[in-house]
């Protein structure tokens, strides 16, 4: 009886496949035949289902998740969201030059002590830091992707003086803020560093055309002032981590997703779908060589996170002395990151365009918090373009106790 239900189930579905396949349109099938050929394939489903999990050990419901095979890579990924309407055809083309940019960083990152790119550039930024040679190729090779993608109309960059306009043939409507290598002081010892980057639609109010007559100083001016847009207006924000693997991570305003190179075919792929911070955390991330610097509505809040929870333990530190590595490893395991004011910096030293804006527009995504210890980092419209803000960033409720303790 077993036997001769399975055979009826195998001749159907190899007669209806075989109908099928000679015929050019099933729609034109009488509707019973649909019907049938709809009931074999689905008990052939369930068949296929029950040797799974037995052979998986599996259950129903880890079925129905997506393969471990489906593997979907940036650019589809970045396609899906266009057709969706979540982005316009320019911005797909602009955060696809920049996924481009991070590969080659990545490659070069990796062979640096081979091909001579460790250590000093020998120049200086705007800001008084010292370039690294790596710092100044990234930053050529993100300012190429972007003009030659043709969308971009302005970037401001860590180690350029001033916002750059797109010369007319290339340019686009978008503005680009980045940092090309954030954390540069590791290279050298070959530990983690990151990019990020953050996108701004054009300025509303600066969309005066600059004429022929327009002096050098008033194209400046009118880059700087389109630049300086607060976070809430980013349209799109992300990272690009160089670690043990290269994970390019992003939100275009709809949850952080991501994506981690395959360095077999040079593809980013899908690793992390919507990610959300834990709540809380068990991580404190503050150079505590500072500690002497800091006020003491700080220093007891770090006290506090010295002594024993709930759990008989206090809080661990880590430090990387990279920002990207540091919100990375936050997204994922929770806790808080602070780089704050100190006797000796008012403003703590990092930037709020193109450092600060984009970690918190991607950290707010995943469900987290940052301030200046005093307003949301995305509420504060930026005077400068190499303006420095103080930072608390991380699980929502981490920052929320730290407030209490500043308050
Ligand atoms: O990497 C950083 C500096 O960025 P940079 O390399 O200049 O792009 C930051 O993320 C560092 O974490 C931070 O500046 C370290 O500050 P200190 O610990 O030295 O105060
Ligand atoms: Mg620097
Ligand atoms: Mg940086
Ligand atoms: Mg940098």
């Amino acid at each position: 009886m077993v036997a001769a239900t399975a055979t009826s189930s195998y001749q159907n579905h190899t007669f209806f496949s075989n109908f099928l396949s000679s015929s050019p349109n099933s729609n034109l099938f009488p509707l019973h035949l649909r019907c049938l050929k709809r009931q074999s394939l689905t008990s052939d489903v369930t068949a296929a289902r029950i040797r799974c999990k037995a052979a998986l050990g599996s259950t129903e419901t880890k079925l129905q998740k997506k393969s471990q095979y489906d593997i979907e890579n940036l650019t589809i990924w970045l396609l899906k969201q266009e057709q969706a309407g979540n982005i316009d055809a320019e911005l797909t083309i602009v955060l696809s030059s920049i996924s481009l940019a991070c590969k080659q960083i990545a490659s070069l990152l990796q062979r640096s002590s081979i091909i001579n790119l460790t250590g000093a550039h020998g120049t200086i930024n705007i800001q008084g830091e010292d370039q690294k040679k790596l710092d100044v190729i990234s930053n050529e090779l993100f300012c190429n992707c972007l003009r030659s993608c043709g969308r971009t109309g302005i970037i401001a960059s860590e180690e350029e003086d001033v916002p750059v306009a797109v010369e007319e043939t290339y340019s686009g409507n978008y503005i680009v803020v980045f940092d090309p290598i954030d954390g540069s002081a590791n290279i050298d010892t070959s530990l983690t560093t990151g990019s990020i980057f953050g996108i701004y639609g054009p300025d509303e109010q600066c969309l005066v055309d600059i004429d022929d007559n327009s002096t050098l100083d008033q194209e400046k001016q009118k880059c700087v002032t389109s630049v300086c847009q607060p976070g809430s207006n980013l349209l799109a924000a992300g990272y690009c981590l160089y670690s043990s693997s290269v994970v390019f991570t992003l939100s275009i305003g709809k949850g952080v997703f991501a994506f981690t190179l395959d360095p077999s075919h040079g593809e980013f792929v899908l690793t992390h779908e919507n990610i959300e911070i834990p709540k809380l955390g068990k991580i404190y991330s503050f150079n505590e060589g500072n500690y002497d610097l800091w006020d003491e509505k700080l220093k007891k809040y770090l006290s506090h996170l010295r002594l024993p929870g709930s759990n008989g333990k206090p809080y661990s530190g880590r430090y990387i002395g990279c920002l990207v590595g540091e919100i990375h490893r936050m997204l994922l395991y929770g806790g808080i990151y602070g780089n704050p004011k100190n006797k000796n910096s008012k403003n703590g030293n990092l930037r709020l365009l193109y450092e600060c804006a984009p970690m918190s527009y991607l950290v707010e995504q995943a469900g987290g918090k940052a301030t200046d210890g005093h307003q949301r980092i995305l509420d504060i419209k930026p005077e400068e373009v190499h303006q420095r803000t103080p930072i608390f960033i991380g699980s929502p409720d981490e920052v929320e106790k730290l407030q209490t303790f500043l308050a």
